[in-house]
């Protein structure tokens, strides 16, 4: 094995090796969870024309003005305008037209009275509605006079034609997909999701489900990591585990290379006499590529491995299998080279700093970034930490929102102490 690698000199030789994949054509909710890949130009003002706010009345202000309870004013109403309608009938002096909520504003007309402002055509009092069916022919009393341009939303006031709606880089979530519909987008180009293979090894692993043989375990890491993958955004392909056999894993992986974007190994990368992943990879005979395997200063997650496979040159993560150590690498290494394939500017979680409430000081190895599992307080801006530093503490883990980072240079960590912590996904 090479010397030691801080964690970032790893990361970034990761992110130097992948690069955010061509883009494509999407239909609009294919691309929901999507990167832009262009900026989009708004072909026409949104909204598209002149309209009222209001169920009411369209009405030219200066017939009404100074009218209220004690001397209502009274408008002819000579139709209706409802959200569709094609020619609305044009308000003159002394006429309004009943409209409702989105129906375009009547030429003539400068302002939209409420109907609450009415006696909505009945010849009573303030109406509080509309009555449901009612003809829209006859007189209006108004009991209270709008300004000029009220309760009208005019052509070009949420967004003008010509403008950028979107930037490329912008991930497309539901408020975007919505502006893209309202402007008419039926495709926009985008970054493809990641489509990653996620394969875990060791003879011992048994599928959920199956019978536990003795000296088995149950194979939980590629379900981590695939769910984790589909966290991050990509489209994930779960391999069943494979044995230690490092020409069957080979045969594996390479017939994998196909449906790839990016492959996670899990388990096999230590120092053991059947560390598969290193055993087939380190020395990959025939088939193209070149991996890498390192010890990385960390806490867990300290070996892994980094390379490429395959004419295609597919990137490929070797992870540790220590169920924590591969979760922790996940997050450190494989999310942000996801992100970045996805073609997001910024390819990290957002990081939070948070004071450490624990019962007592925690040690930390020294030269080694660590990564403890806790729980944040994001209103107290607090992080207790969940279980001990084993990389096998799975029930912890499932316990844990956040991982606390401990530096380098650090040994201990006392209560109280501000920290670096880093937010995961809480499902919903
Ligand atoms: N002599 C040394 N031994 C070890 C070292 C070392 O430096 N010297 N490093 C330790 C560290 S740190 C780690 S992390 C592990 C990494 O080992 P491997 O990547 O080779 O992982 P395995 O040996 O295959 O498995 C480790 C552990 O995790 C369990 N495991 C594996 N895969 C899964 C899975 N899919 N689901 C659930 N659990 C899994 C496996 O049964 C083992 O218990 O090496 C240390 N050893
Ligand atoms: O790095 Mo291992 O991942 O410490 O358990």
């Amino acid at each position: 094995m090479s010397d030691i690698w801080s964690v970032n000199d790893h990361l970034e030789d990761i992110l130097a090796a992948v690069k955010p994949l061509e883009p494509i054509e999407l239909q609009l909710l294919d691309a929901h969870g999507c990167v832009l890949a262009e900026d989009v130009t708004v072909p026409l003002p949104l909204p598209p024309f002149d309209n009222s706010s209001m169920d009411g009345y369209a009405v030219r202000s200066a017939d009404l003005r100074g009218c209220d309870h004690s001397e209502p004013a009274r408008l002819v109403v000579t139709g209706e305008v409802v959200a569709g309608t094609e020619n609305p009938p044009v308000v003159g002096p002394g006429q309004s037209v009943r409209i409702m909520t989105g129906g375009p504003v009547p030429q003539g007309a400068d302002a939209v009275v409420p109907v609450e402002w009415t006696d909505g055509g009945s010849g009573n009092g303030p109406a509080g509605t509309m009555t449901p069916g009612s003809v829209a022919y006859g007189q209006v009393q108004v009991f209270r006079a709008p300004e000029a341009g009220q309760y009208i939303r005019p052509r070009g006031s949420d967004i003008a034609a010509g403008s950028t709606a979107l930037t490329a880089g912008t991930l497309i979530g539901a408020p975007q997909v919505g502006l893209l519909a309202g402007i008419g987008r039926a495709f926009v180009r985008v970054r493809p999701r990641p489509r990653v293979v996620v394969v875990s090894t060791g003879s011992e692993l048994v599928r959920p489900g199956d019978e536990l043989g003795p000296g088995r375990i149950y194979d939980s890491n590629s379900f981590t990591l695939s769910a984790a993958a589909k966290e991050a955004g990509a489209v994930v392909y779960r391999v069943s585990a494979v044995a230690d056999d490092a020409r069957a894993l080979r045969t594996v992986l390479e017939d994998q290379l196909i449906r790839a974007d990016l492959i996670v190994t899990s388990g096999g990368v230590s120092v053991g006499a059947h560390d598969v992943v290193k055993e087939a990879l380190s020395n990959l005979g025939r088939t193209p590529g070149h991996v890498d395997f390192r010890r990385v200063a960390m806490q867990p997650g300290k070996p892994q491995g980094f390379g490429v496979l395959g004419e295609a040159r597919i990137p490929l993560l070797a992870l540790p299998g220590n169920p924590v150590s591969s979760y922790v690498s996940f997050e450190v290494f494989v999310r942000p080279a996801l992100r970045r394939m996805s073609g997001l500017p910024n390819p990290f979680r957002p990081g939070v700093r948070a004071t450490l409430e624990a019962d007592g000081p925690r040690s930390s190895p020294h030269g080694k970034r660590q990564f403890l599992r806790g729980v944040h307080d994001s209103y107290r801006r607090t992080v207790r930490p969940v279980g001990g530093s084993g990389s096998h503490l799975t029930g912890a883990l499932a316990h844990a929102d956040a991982l606390i980072v401990v530096p380098e240079h650090t040994t201990e960590i006392t209560p109280g102490d501000e920290l670096d912590v880093v937010l995961l996904d809480t499902p919903v």
